[in-house]
């Protein structure tokens, strides 16, 4: 007969909007995560940068600033990092696994930049290494991609990924907030990174991004593979445009498989990307409000699926935690490891400028005759075929949009860079990328 095994204790490295609530719920949900995993869980330690700060319900004593012993410690089972960033958590982890610890990460940014280092160091120690929090908050997301999608073939993942950004364009759109404003009520509701500028750069969701195509196609994609436009270029005038044309602007992640022109299996390669777009009112992600985020996941044999629920926020995130930290438990329990990350896929991550996309372009013309021949030739000389254009206002008040139809980006940005030089364009108002169906 197997021996009894004892409690499973856990180190829980920060304590902040994420790592309080881990707290609670290990707390307040202790008999149900017992009877789950068949052994209680119990927090061994808690890292955190500052001792003298007020923390509700954690016992003080539990508290401490040396990091690094608390991770080795021999009756430590678990580690769940949610301290954030590059070092020291990468240092962290690696010591932790080395030690025999398995490790739960909600850390997207040091996933995106050096997975392959942490992933490796699970291999080789035998640890579990995993990371459901980092993308998307609450929504179990990684998992079906990792498992219950492995067998099949996904062309693309599309969404929004990051709370802060859709609660700020959210907050734009339907209350006319003003950029800090609402950029600030998003950090106190705990939605925004330490330093948002990885929110509203798109650093984050751009991050998330290089995760989610690892997982969804194979292959190895880090965060300086993804193209990475944020929301501070976004101005008044683009979202009046979308607004004229009964759509929204959404900070999207996309990550698509490139088809080969001879249908070669694998394709040309991914085209990874964030930036912000126009997607009209109609379509689902349009609807998708504050810091909630939505995915849609398209794979060959199970059509298209989607997912939906809460980014970001201190619960939402914890309940991602909690999920890992149940699996990893059970895993020890039984003595087995859950599932090993192999990007053996080397696909190609193609430039933008090879991407197909779709702009509008609005432009503060000279009110003359031959205006609209003149922008039209532009496009058609970079062979970029315009769906719709509209002319409004006459003299000093003049505009011209224009809507185009799928081409490369490379051919799109460049016929905007001609039309900047234009003498009959005054000033180019805006130009946003437009998402959805032509
Ligand atoms: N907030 C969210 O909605 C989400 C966050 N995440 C990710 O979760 C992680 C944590 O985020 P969040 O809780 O918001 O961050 P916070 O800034 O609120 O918390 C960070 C915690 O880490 C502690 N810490 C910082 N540096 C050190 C260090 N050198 N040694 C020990 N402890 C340290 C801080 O200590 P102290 O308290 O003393 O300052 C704090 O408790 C990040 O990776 C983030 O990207 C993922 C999904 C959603
Ligand atoms: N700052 C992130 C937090 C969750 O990942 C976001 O706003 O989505």
């Amino acid at each position: 007969m197997k021996p009894e095994r004892g409690p499973l204790r856990v180190a829980l490295l920060g304590c902040g909007v994420v790592g309080s609530e881990v707290v609670r719920l290990l707390r307040e949900q202790a008999a149900d995560l017992t009877a789950r995993v068949g052994v209680p869980l119990e927090v061994a330690g808690i890292a955190v940068r500052r001792l003298d700060r007020v923390r509700e319900g954690i016992d003080p004593a539990l508290l401490t600033t040396d990091a690094q012993a608390l991770v080795t410690r021999d009756d430590v089972d678990l580690v769940v990092e949610v301290i954030g960033g590059i070092e020291p958590a990468r240092s962290l982890m690696l010591e932790a696994m080395k030690a025999g610890k398995s490790v739960i990460t909600a850390n997207k940014a040091l996933l995106a930049e050096d997975g392959e280092t942490l992933f490796a160091a699970a291999r080789e120690c035998g640890a579990d290494l995993y990371y459901e929090a980092a993308v998307a908050g609450a929504i179990p997301l990684l998992r079906p991609l990792r498992e219950s999608l492995v067998g099949d073939h996904v062309h693309r993942v599309l969404g929004i990924v990051n709370g802060t950004t859709n609660y700020i364009l959210d907050q734009m759109d339907t209350h006319g907030a003003g950029f800090n404003d609402a950029l600030e009520e998003a950090q106190a509701l705990g939605f925004a990174e330490a330093d948002p500028t990885a929110d509203v750069e798109g650093f984050d969701a751009a991050a998330k991004a290089a995760i989610l195509a690892q997982l969804a196609f194979h292959t190895p994609v880090t965060a300086a593979d993804v193209h990475r436009e944020g929301i501070t270029e976004v101005t008044a005038a683009d979202v009046a445009g979308a607004e004229e044309m009964d759509s929204v602007v959404k900070l999207l992640a996309i990550c698509e498989r490139v088809p080969a022109e001879d249908g070669r299996n694998g394709g040309r390669g991914v085209s990874v990307r964030v930036y912000p777009a126009m997607i009209p009112r109609s379509h689902p992600l349009a609807s998708v409000r504050g810091a909630y985020n939505a995915v849609f996941v398209e794979a060959e044999s199970a059509g298209p699926l989607m997912f939906y629920g809460a980014g970001a926020g201190g619960a939402p995130t914890a309940s991602a935690i909690l999920g890992d930290l149940v699996a990893v438990a059970r895993n020890l329990v039984a003595g087995s490891r859950g599932p090993v990350e192999v990007t053996y896929a080397k696909l190609p991550v193609l430039p933008m400028g090879e991407t197909i996309t779709r702009y509008y372009v609005q432009l503060d013309v000279a009110d003359r005759s031959g205006v609209l021949a003149a922008v039209a030739e532009e496009f058609a000389r970079h062979e970029v075929s315009i769906q719709a254009v509209r002319q409004e206002g006459l003299g000093d008040d003049a505009q011209l949009v224009v809507v185009t139809h799928r081409a490369p980006d490379a051919a799109l940005s460049a016929t905007v860079e001609r039309l900047r030089k234009l003498d009959i364009v005054r000033e180019v108002a805006s130009v946003m990328r437009v998402e959805g169906e032509d």
